[in-house]
């Protein structure tokens, strides 16, 4: 089946009184990737278990492609699912478990057998279909997983951290694979991670979650340079959150100042909109990334410690009436201060953000 849309409408699910999902609503276009990120326990795999068809939302609907599989089982969902355990059959060839779902549907052998060495050559494995589980590499085993899923040729995958359990290295290689493949084949695909690394790699869009909520939704790009709020801002990516005294400007900026650091914003949305409860007046925070301090010859801070690290030099910092920070300046560096020594610093406007307090 071709690849279908997605809509989660208002879905809510309570386990007596907690609310483990609570009125999540999300459309995902058919050939997207879409990642539910957020801290743990905040509803991702319950969300991804209400598509699968096991667990049953309390409210809201599932639409896939136009068909309303709230109710459905979870057989006739047209649903493909790769999880962090690959949970294959070990008494079972490569190409037996990725047969499996085939036989369960009575897809008549030879067909079968063609989708299956269709499916494996997919994810690279093509020539080790009469191998056991145990005579392959964690990635290779999820590779298989991920072939168990895709011969289905489903409507909609669903990935729960399905690269949990393998090392880091591997982790950065399978992701680009499971991109490609999901563009390739144009996939409508549900990804889960709590991973921001991971999640910034393969997804269109990025949903993070608090408390069965969503916080922010948006491209990578739009999640790392304009998030929404605090939470936000501190989750993704480092950043330091310094209260920030907001002015407006002419010409839709504003001056915003923290302690000695000052520089000039374009207007959040909000204050351009002038929702009077959003004014200049209201609290402010600046998220900064450490890569927007950027050092320079003055006085303003001391240097607690410099650390080279290859790529970059990573630099403490005691900043006047804020503390404590750490600066990051990339490899060729052109001015890095010295341990004990003192050093100026001027924020860049691409790596610093306006957040509610
Ligand atoms: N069957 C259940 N009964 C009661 N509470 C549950 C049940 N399943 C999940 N929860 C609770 O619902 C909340 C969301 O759980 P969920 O597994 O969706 O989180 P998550 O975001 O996937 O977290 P993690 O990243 O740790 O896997 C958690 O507080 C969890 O304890």
């Amino acid at each position: 089946m071709p690849a279908q849309d997605l809509t989660l409408d208002n879905l809510t699910l309570r386990f007596g009184t907690f609310t483990a999902v609570d009125g999540f609503s999300l459309q995902v276009p058919a050939g997207r990737m879409v990642t539910l990120l957020g801290p743990s326990g905040c509803g991702k795999t319950t969300t991804l278990r209400m598509l699968a068809g096991l667990e049953r939302p309390t409210s809201g609907r599932i639409v896939v492609g136009g068909r309303d599989i709230t109710a459905a089982p979870t057989h006739e969902r047209d649903i493909g699912m790769v999880f962090q355990s690959y949970a294959l059959f070990p008494h079972l060839s490569v190409a037996d478990n990725v047969a499996f779902g085939l036989v369960a549907e009575q897809v008549p052998a030879p067909e079968r057998a063609s989708r299956v060495q269709e499916a494996l050559g997919l994810v690279g494995l093509g020539e080790l279909g009469s191998r056991r589980p145990a005579e392959l590499s964690g990635g290779q085993q999820q590779r298989v997983a991920l072939a168990r899923a895709l011969v289905l040729k489903p409507a909609l995958l669903l990935l729960d951290e399905p690269l949990s359990n393998l090392d880091a290295a591997l982790r950065h290689r399978m992701r680009a694979e499971i991109r490609a493949l999901q563009q390739r084949l144009g996939l409508t695909a549900l990804y889960v991670t709590h991973d921001q690394e991971e999640a910034l790699a393969v997804s269109d869009e990025i949903v993070l979650m608090r408390a069965g909520r969503i916080e922010q939704r948006g491209s990578p790009q739009q999640i790392v340079r304009e998030p929404a709020n605090a939470f936000v801002a501190g989750f993704i990516g480092q950043s330091m959150l310094l209260p920030a005294q907001v002015a407006a400007l002419p010409g839709g900026e504003v001056a915003v100042s923290c302690g000695p650091l000052h520089l000039a914003l374009p207007a959040p949305a909000a204050l351009v909109s002038g929702d009077a409860s959003e004014s200049a007046d209201a609290a402010w925070q600046l998220a900064v990334r450490p890569w927007a301090l950027r050092l320079e010859l003055g006085d303003l801070a001391e240097v607690l410690a410099v650390r080279y690290l290859g790529h970059q030099h990573e630099v403490d910092l005691r900043l006047p009436d804020l503390g404590d920070c750490t600066a990051v300046v990339p490899e060729p560096a052109g001015f890095v201060p010295a341990a004990g020594a003192r050093c100026g610093v001027a924020l860049h406007p691409r790596g610093c953000a306006l957040v509610r307090a």
